[in-house]
């Protein structure tokens, strides 16, 4: 199975559930990783035989911009059907970071797993 992936992509957006959270940006990060078949690309060495993470990336950076969810959980969620949708994806597992959400605690968030995994 290949995988394309995008580490650490941070995006500043409204996120939260308490009253103060809707007044801030908050930073949320983003690590992704798609199942592709890289080899069509690797054949040819043409981007359009290949899953553009920069497209993936700038599609999901003015989505989570503009974007007002309550949870992880619904923004993580939204996330996973674009890529699904609009991309030749079949799989993704996509973990979303709240960085300095919870005090003491480096980072919280939420890991999903979508899409058929190729073999199961
Ligand atoms: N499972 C979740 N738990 C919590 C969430 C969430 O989105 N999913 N959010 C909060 C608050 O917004 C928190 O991040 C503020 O510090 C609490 N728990």
């Amino acid at each position: 199975m290949d995988i394309v992936f995008i580490s650490d992509l941070d995006i500043e957006t409204v996120i939260g559930i308490f009253d103060w959270e809707r007044e801030i940006r908050q930073t949320v990060r983003l690590n992704i990783e798609m199942n592709t078949d890289v080899r069509r690309a690797a054949q040819t060495d043409r981007i359009e035989d290949a899953l553009d993470y920069k497209s993936v990336a700038k599609r999901l950076i003015g989505f989570v911009e503009q974007s007002e969810f309550g949870l992880v959980e619904t923004l993580a969620e939204r996330c996973a059907e674009i890529i699904l949708e609009e991309f030749p994806v079949e799989w993704l597992r996509l973990k979303l970071d709240k960085p300095g959400a919870v005090r003491g605690s480096r980072s919280v968030g939420i890991l999903i797993e979508r899409g058929r995994k190729p073999g199961a």
